[in-house]
């Protein structure tokens, strides 16, 4: 069963971009999710939420195609789903944008933002790497964020660790995405590049975006999102709309002091 959230009004009727259904999985003996239901309302952020070990990442990778479900089942836009990889995860349009940030330090930006997505020009059976084209979208994509990277032909290796972010976030944003998943974004990131990386997080959501966001740090939990899911020990304990809860009653749900 999907928890209630409390003032479900008109907009809960609108088809859930994502709905988990009493999804469980087990590694050996270790019950990592026991029937978890839950669902993502298209255009919102929504963040996952509990102790260590509670199970976020192993749901956030069964909805990513890692890992595929034991039982139960996960819909997309509607129809069930079932990813036998992340290729196929984002061959659906849902990118995820790991901890590790998954960028080529040697590269230049542009070329990180198309990595494995490469544009190629054709001469007869001959293909060709399309430079050009790919400089010229990066700018575009970059632009389109308002991304602070200093120019798309910068080497990783050279930006701040803000500035990697934006641009794993741009990449996640960019080729038609429409879930974009983040684990932990600013987990590394001082005061003013935090800010910066929710503004962009906010920027995704005003796109259409829709954003699942694993996070341990609960003000920014309430600052950033508009729904917040609650797991403890490999179950999902609760749900609510960010706007009539509290940080404290996040606490208790993660705790066990208060179960719903
Ligand atoms: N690949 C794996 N093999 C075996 N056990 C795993 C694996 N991945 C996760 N687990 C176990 O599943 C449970 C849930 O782990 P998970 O990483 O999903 O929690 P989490 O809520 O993301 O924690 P954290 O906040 O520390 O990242 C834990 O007991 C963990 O040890």
């Amino acid at each position: 069963m999907t928890h209630p959230l409390p003032s479900d009004g008109p907009a809960a009727v609108a088809e859930p971009l994502i709905a988990c259904e009493d999804v469980s999985l087990s590694f050996g003996s270790v019950r990592a999710l026991s029937e978890v239901s839950l669902t993502l309302r298209p255009g919102e952020i929504t963040a996952l939420v509990g102790d260590n070990g509670a199970g976020k990442s192993t749901l956030v990778r069964c909805i990513s195609g890692v890992h595929r479900p034991d039982s139960g089942r996960i819909l997309f836009d509607g129809s069930p789903v079932d990813f036998h990889s992340p290729e196929d995860a984002r061959d659906a349009g849902i990118e995820t944008v790991h901890q590790n940030l998954a960028l080529v330090e040697d590269l230049a930006v542009w070329q990180n933002l198309f990595l494995n997505r490469e544009l190629v020009r054709r001469f007869g059976p001959v293909a060709f790497l399309d430079r050009r084209a790919m400089q010229k979208r990066a700018k575009e994509m970059v632009s389109a964020l308002a991304v602070n990277v200093p120019a798309v032909d910068s080497r990783v290796r050279r930006l701040s660790g803000g500035q990697r972010q934006a641009v794993a976030i741009c990449r996640a944003a960019g080729f038609s995405s429409r879930l974009v998943i983040m684990d932990e974004p600013t987990a590394a990131l001082g005061v003013q590049e935090t800010a910066k990386v929710e503004d962009l997080i906010h920027g995704l959501r005003d796109d259409g975006h829709t954003v699942l966001l694993i996070s341990h740090n609960f003000a920014q939990v309430m600052r950033l999102s508009d729904q917040v899911w609650v797991m403890r020990a490999g179950r999902c304990v609760g749900g609510r709309r960010t706007a009539e809860t509290t940080g404290d009653e996040i606490v208790s749900l993660i705790t066990g002091a208060r179960i719903d």
